[in-house]
């Protein structure tokens, strides 16, 4: 036998110095060199297909003597690319077609990752530049403009001097202007100028001028939301000062909420300058919908593509973020062939109801432009001193019977010996109307007339009593009820009006925690016969609704999605994803009202909810019960306080399970908080980890801000349950869904799911696919050889949330990572930008 061309492998040889490198003859190296033979010495003989080197590197032979090869098959060199094995570090012979392709795609992903950042910087600085107008107001857009193919080094004085330099018109002051401003390595500035004519001559002087060889272009500026459009067209209500406030609250200061409501602040708060419109936005319409001039096949193609882009995002930072040494994950080294995709979309699924569909609408209180006490959607955004609310007539995603209702409130309001919220003073009485729908079941077909549907209405008025007297109040409630409900009478067909809830909140954001004191107000009977008991607290306020046949009844401030018949197509495609079986156990989290959970415990064994907010935990309780469902079981905590011990309390049983461990062991084995990777007390302190910096809006002001001690007794309660115990030994497949808000899942959350290695299906659903993205990039990034510890997260503010991502992958424990495998989205909110996604990861 030819020692130095053995056919098997030897354990000395596969432990070569440079391991990227198989022990072979003459093997090519990367830089072309030869490298010489090594002695080897023959080992005794076993599988060589068991060698983790075998057929990982070409056989220099087979390819230079065209195929022939003195071992022929016995040979432990792969016999052309067919035969070649990716090596122990997922790397390829660098000799070989598949390694230069990989190559090339890292090369062109290099570049597009350069040009990502570099426009993710420019639209930083556009912004930044474009909301600042010099006077620390904001930006008239109407009076600006942006001049694009500047060089980069230039400056904001560099850009003035430019301006006064021009002149063959104004040839003896040039471009007269009242700002100029451009950021260091950026290729756009902004100008604004004093009124129409300065405007008008700039564009003129120049139009066709260039610096060096790149054309200067005028382009309009297009604001990043519509707050800039707005701004010029509104006036402050004469009520409030007029001058500027720093932002004080997400919803003014446009940062996202959940997305179950609807105001300026979320839905709202859109890119509106990807939606292809132009125009200046001057109503609720625009503002609260800015698709819907659209057609729909239109609106659902741009959101399909902006999907897209925010999708390929995933691809190109899980790359950067995989470490040196680890080779590409194949979903990686696939994106190419789609796109740069992670995965297939595989489509958008449109919303059933494109009118009217939303069971949830949030209006707020203020002045109408014409100064009149006003329900409905602000025009603006507070920290622009836009504060003008507009009637919702024009907006297609409200029902009429929620515009009816905030047309009743709004003439109640007219004649209120009680003030309207003045958000610049902090005060006021009346602040906003959420209407909240309940419909009946119906089938697909029954859509034509969706508004037939609605049986049941919660009205939720919230107000900030302090420094109001009792009496005033009850008096002022009193005659609320009644407008409400001769109202909801005299309409013709008569609304209906299940339940009317007050809801008191001193915030400075209409943004209530979920602990704010609520109230029930009775409503007297139709005819007028029985009083309003005003400040009665004796009724439970709820509505009900249906999804997938099954019954669910809502508290006030329970989470449900806004779009009923959308959300049971969302949740069968996460069913049909989730590979369930009778031997699933199904961790649904973020449950809410429990309806995933509940709408697929007939295709699983088990499941375990887990939700923040008592009222909705108590509402899945309630929602198991009235549908007959035994095999659920919710958990009211922050996941990010629990994940960690329930997986290690079902998944622990599965392992022990599987070592023959008795199971009448594991049934009163106790049940324990901690968990292997984040011991409970840090977990508690994870709030204050700066890290945790996805502005998880929801998460992160939870109700259940109590020690440790309170959250370990809760669980302790809740995981003793003899029949969740008893019955998870039968669990052999585990799939999670998870269902967060908008600021995505908690690190801690990503953590456990990811280094919980039974856990293998992960269905993601999301109404933010940056969240999800940034989620994604944590829970697929390859691990690490080593783990860096201590990285700290310096400068964690600045960085974008998939920046942070990668940064928090690195000192992911080393764990195998999950695939994207598919993703699909779908329209619940036809009209506006935003969609939810389904994503399956599995490893
Ligand atoms: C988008 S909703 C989904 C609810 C439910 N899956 C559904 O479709 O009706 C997000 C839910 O997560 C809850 N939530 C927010 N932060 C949470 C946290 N840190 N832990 C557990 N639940 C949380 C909210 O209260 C809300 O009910």
């Amino acid at each position: 036998m030819n020692a130095q061309h053995s056919p098997i492998p030897s354990q000395q040889q596969i432990q070569p110095s440079n391991p990227q490198l198989a022990d072979h003859d003459d093997i090519a190296t990367t830089t072309g060199e030869k490298r010489k033979r090594e002695n080897t010495t023959t080992q005794p003989e076993t599988d060589p297909s068991l060698n983790p080197l075998y057929k990982t590197s070409l056989c220099s032979y087979f390819r230079r003597h065209l195929g022939a090869c003195s071992h022929g098959s016995t040979c432990r060199y792969a016999h052309g690319e067919e035969e070649l094995r990716p090596r122990p570090d997922n790397t390829w012979d660098p000799t070989s077609e598949r390694a230069k392709k990989a190559i090339k795609l890292e090369t062109t992903n290099n570049n597009d990752d350069k040009e990502e950042e570099e426009e993710e910087a420019e639209e930083i600085a556009m912004t930044d530049i474009a909301a600042d107008d010099g006077d620390g107001g904001c930006l008239d857009t109407g009076l600006s403009k942006c001049l694009v193919n500047l060089p980069r080094k230039w400056h904001s004085d560099n850009l003035r001097k430019f301006l006064s330099d021009q002149g063959v018109v104004s040839v003896f002051q040039g471009i007269l202007f009242k700002s100029a401003k451009k950021k260091k390595g950026m290729s756009v500035g902004f100008v604004s100028f004093e009124d129409t004519e300065q405007l008008k001559t700039a564009i003129e002087e120049l139009e066709g001028r260039s610096i060096g060889n790149k054309n200067i272009k005028v382009a309009d500026v297009i604001p990043r939301s519509f707050e800039q459009k707005i701004k010029s067209a509104m006036a402050v209500p004469q009520e409030a000062p007029q001058t500027m406030e720093p932002a004080l609250d997400g919803e003014n200061a446009g940062i996202s909420r959940s997305s179950d409501s609807i105001g300026y602040g979320d839905e709202n708060n859109d890119n509106s300058t990807q939606d292809g419109s132009n125009s200046r936005a001057k109503c609720a319409r625009d503002v609260v919908t800015p698709l819907a001039h659209m057609p729909y096949d239109d609106q659902l193609e741009h959101k399909k593509k902006s999907i897209m882009q925010m999708l390929k995002k995933l691809t190109r930072n899980a790359r950067k973020a995989c470490p040196s040494g680890v080779s590409l994950p194949e979903w990686i080294l696939k994106s190419r062939e789609i796109g740069g995709l992670p995965c297939e979309l595989e489509g958008i699924i449109e919303s059933p109801l494109r009118n009217g569909y939303r069971n949830k609408c949030e209006f707020s209180v203020g002045y109408s432009l014409q100064g009149k006490p006003t329900v409905g959607f602000m025009l603006g955004n507070f920290r622009e001193g836009v504060t003008a609310v507009e009637e919702p007539l024009g907006c297609p995603n409200v029902s009429s019977i929620a515009c009816k209702y905030a047309s009743i409130f709004q003439e109640f309001l007219q004649q209120s010996d009680l003030p309207i919220w003045n958000r610049f003073k902090n005060s006021g009485f009346w602040r906003q109307l959420t209407v909240r729908e309940g419909r009946l079941p119906r089938k697909a077909a029954d859509i034509a007339n969706p508004e037939a549907y609605i049986s049941e209405v919660m009205l939720i008025v919230q107000v900030s009593s302090v420094g109001f007297g009792d009496d005033l109040i009850t008096n002022e409630l009193r005659g609320l009820t009644h407008s409400f409900t001769t109202g909801a009478a005299g309409s013709t067909p008569p609304l209906p009006l299940t339940a009317l809830v007050l809801q008191d909140h001193q915030g400075i954001s209409n943004v209530a925690p979920a602990d704010a004191p609520l109230r029930t107000l009775l409503l007297p009977n139709t005819d007028g016969g029985s009083d309003v008991l005003a400040n009665s607290n004796v009724v439970e306020a709820r509505i009900h609704d249906y999804i997938s046949n099954l019954r669910f009844s809502i508290s006030p401030t329970a989470f449900f999605q806004v779009n009923t018949l959308a959300a049971e197509k969302l949740y069968s495609l996460a069913g049909d994803w989730a590979g369930l079986g009778p031997d699933t156990l199904l961790f649904d989290i973020c449950c809410g009202t429990g309806t995933i959970g509940l709408t697929l415990a007939d295709r699983v064994g088990m499941v375990v909810g887990v939700e923040m907010n008592a009222s909705a935990v108590s509402d899945a309780h309630r929602n198991a019960e009235i549908n007959g469902i035994k095999n659920c079981r919710f958990v009211c905590a922050k996941a990010e306080d629990v994940i960690g011990s329930l997986l290690k309390e079902y998944l622990d049983v599965r392992q022990k399970e599987g070592e023959q461990v008795n199971a009448s062991e594991s049934r009163d084995k106790d049940v324990t908080v901690e968990d292997n990777n984040t011991p409970i007390d840090d977990v508690l302190d994870s709030s204050n980890n700066p890290s945790h910096g996805l502005g998880n809006g929801e998460g992160a002001s939870g109700h259940l801000e109590n020690g440790g001690q309170e959250i370990r007794s809760q669980l302790q309660k809740s995981c003793t349950s003899k029949e969740g115990s008893s019955s998870m030994l039968h669990y052999k497949n585990v799939v999670a869904i998870v269902d967060p808000p908008r600021g995505g899942l908690h690190p801690t959350v990503i953590k456990a799911l990811r280094t919980h290695s039974c856990l293998r299906r992960l269905v993601y659903i999301s109404c933010n696919p940056e969240t999800l993205v940034a989620n994604a990039i944590e829970l697929c990034t390859p691990s690490p050889e080593k783990v860096e510890k201590g990285n700290g997260s310096k400068g964690w503010r600045k960085m974008s949330s998939a920046g942070l991502a990668r940064h928090r992958a690195k000192s992911m424990p080393i764990s195998e990572p999950f695939q994207p495998v598919k993703s699909m989205a779908v329209d619940l909110f036809p009209h506006t930008t935003h969609c939810e996604m389904v994503m399956l990861l599995e490893r």
